[in-house]
């Protein structure tokens, strides 16, 4: 319970808007673990966020860690910012199959590094379609090597994905603060901590409202990799 207190840092600016949470019990299906699993949900205006706070064991993170780190497909992209070039502050790389390979998001394409998952990616998305009882065929992963690394804001509204579908992203590696900037009132935020082996998870009309983010955070020192299922049409 202590370790949930820790979890639970959702907070708010200074918008006068109240933020609460509610913690639920989800059955997990399928899994051998198979006992309920704690899950929160973010009661953000006009969003559906749910927080699963150690999907995996602390072993397993330790494990998928390291074998996220050893991929060869890792590259920073490059956007085009007002015209010009940047490259992002994280490296990427993404499985899945679409039609030409590339999935276009947030002002820049990622290529396609394979269409077959590798074995232990395809293990970490069976648990999770079978937590969440949904289908994934994409995954795009980030690896923050430190707390100079960060992705801005942004909404994953792209038309090739499915309007309105889930956005499941499983954290492993240091706690990053994942912040929610709500797309009318810039004023309003909320802010959870995705620890290591965590999942968030975000569908309905999460991202026609809000955009979301990993700010900077100079004093972390160690890195996280993200792994972000999506459905694509
Ligand atoms: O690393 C994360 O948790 C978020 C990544 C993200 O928002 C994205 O890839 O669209
Ligand atoms: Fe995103």
């Amino acid at each position: 319970m202590k370790r949930h207190a820790q979890v639970l840092q959702l907070e708010k600016s200074d918008s006068t808007q109240d933020t609460t949470i509610t913690r639920k019990k989800a059955k997990i299906p399928n899994i051998s673990h198979n006992h309920e699993q704690n899950f929160i949900q973010l009661e953000m205006f006009q969003a559906q966020v749910y927080y699963y706070h150690s999907i995996f064991s602390l072993q397993d993170c330790l494990k998928y860690y390291s074998d996220l780190a050893s991929l060869p497909y890792w590259s920073r992209p490059v956007f085009k910012i007002f015209g010009r070039p940047a490259t992002a502050a994280r490296l990427t790389c993404s499985f899945g199959s679409t039609p030409d390979k590339t999935y276009r998001y947030s002002g820049t394409v990622a290529k396609v590094d394979s269409i077959d998952y590798p074995p232990f990616i395809t293990i970490i998305k069976d648990i999770i379609e079978s937590i969440l009882n949904a289908k994934f065929n994409f995954v795009l992963l980030n690896w923050y090597q430190n707390g100079n690394d960060s992705i801005g804001a942004h909404a994953d509204d792209e038309g090739s994905l499915v309007p309105q579908g889930v956005i499941a992203c499983v954290s492993f590696g240091a706690p990053r603060t994942f912040m929610f900037q709500n797309k009318c009132d810039k004023k309003l935020v909320h802010k959870i901590i995705l620890e290591n082996g965590s999942l968030i998870v975000m569908k309905g009309t999460t991202q026609q409202f809000w955009k979301h983010s990993i700010p900077k955070e100079k004093k972390i020192k160690d890195g996280r990799i993200s792994l972000t299922f999506r459905q694509l049409k």
